[in-house]
């Protein structure tokens, strides 16, 4: 049997497998038989802790419940980052993923800061399909248009939108993540500016669907916010499942704090999931 941990940031929600002393054999069909919520554990990304080699304390790599590989996960990196930190007994780690090194931290509070590194605002590294200003995409889907991108290693697109209650963006989302200008497919938020340093945030998530929340994706809607003069460096971005506090420092580095817990811990075979 495999021992796993269920853990969410904002109920954004995790299976956890430990593969840095043995060999599991993950495999993207089995990352996904894992999340689906009917006949495996359940969750939004299912994440492999692995040996990370010198400079940071574990590798994490991201399964979307589709089997694709994700390059960052905001709310795993803080959940992982809490494990290592009662592993370890230090309020500093770094976790590695494809993105690179993320150092993470303890706060005063209790609550867990990821530094997610700077945003990339080239076209070519969200990655668009062609030459483009990614502060305004021509892209309109129904009651919403014009949106921002960037990448936090990886895709995001923003929608900036009056009302976010009276907005069905579970049925825009979809044809967002697979419009033809993304060929990466993207995670896609929809963001209602309440104040300069207050944002309201839904997420559907690539490969995942709609999420009580997405850590990469609130650093991304800070940073197109403020790129578009709506809001400053700092912001309270408030989820479905609870609230990140944002800083997208001048060295260019995007802060994201709050919340990690562990729901249970578990036990289950590659075999039982695949019936
Ligand atoms: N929930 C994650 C993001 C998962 C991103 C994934 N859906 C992708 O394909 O990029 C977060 O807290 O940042």
């Amino acid at each position: 049997m495999i021992p796993f941990r269920k853990m969410h940031g904002l109920g954004n929600d995790f299976v956890v497998v430990d593969d840095r002393r043995t060999t599991l054999g993950v495999t993207p069909a089995r990352a996904a038989a894992a999340a689906d919520r009917h006949r495996g554990i359940g969750c939004d990304q299912f994440i492999v802790l692995e040996q990370p080699g010198e400079g940071a304390d574990v590798f994490m790599r991201i399964y979307n419940p589709d089997g694709s590989e994700a390059e960052a996960c905001g709310n795993a990196t803080r959940c992982i980052a809490s494990l290592l930190m009662a592993e370890t007994g230090r309020d500093r780690v770094v976790v590695r993923t494809l993105r690179g090194d993320l150092p993470c931290e303890r706060l005063a509070d209790g609550t867990i800061s990821a530094d997610m590194g700077p945003p990339s605002l080239e076209w070519q590294d969200v990655p668009l399909a062609r030459a483009m200003d990614t502060a305004h995409l021509p892209m309109e889907l129904g009651a919403v248009s014009d949106p921002a991108a960037c990448s936090m290693g990886n895709p995001h697109v923003t929608f900036f939108v009056g009302d976010l209650d009276g907005l069905d963006w579970q049925a825009i989302g979809p044809r967002a993540e697979h419009h033809a200008l993304l060929p990466a497919r993207a995670n896609i938020g929809f963001a209602q500016v309440m104040d300069t340093d207050h944002i309201r945030l839904a997420i559907w998530e690539r490969g995942a669907g709609p999420t009580l929340a997405c850590g990469s994706g609130a650093c991304a809607t800070l940073v197109n916010a403020h790129r578009r003069g709506l809001t400053g460096r700092r912001a309270r971005i408030d989820l479905p499942g609870g609230t990140l506090t944002l800083e997208w420092r001048l060295d260019g580095h995007v802060l994201m704090a709050g919340p990690v817990a562990t729901a249970f811990l578990g036990q289950f075979d590659w075999d039982s999931l695949a019936a």
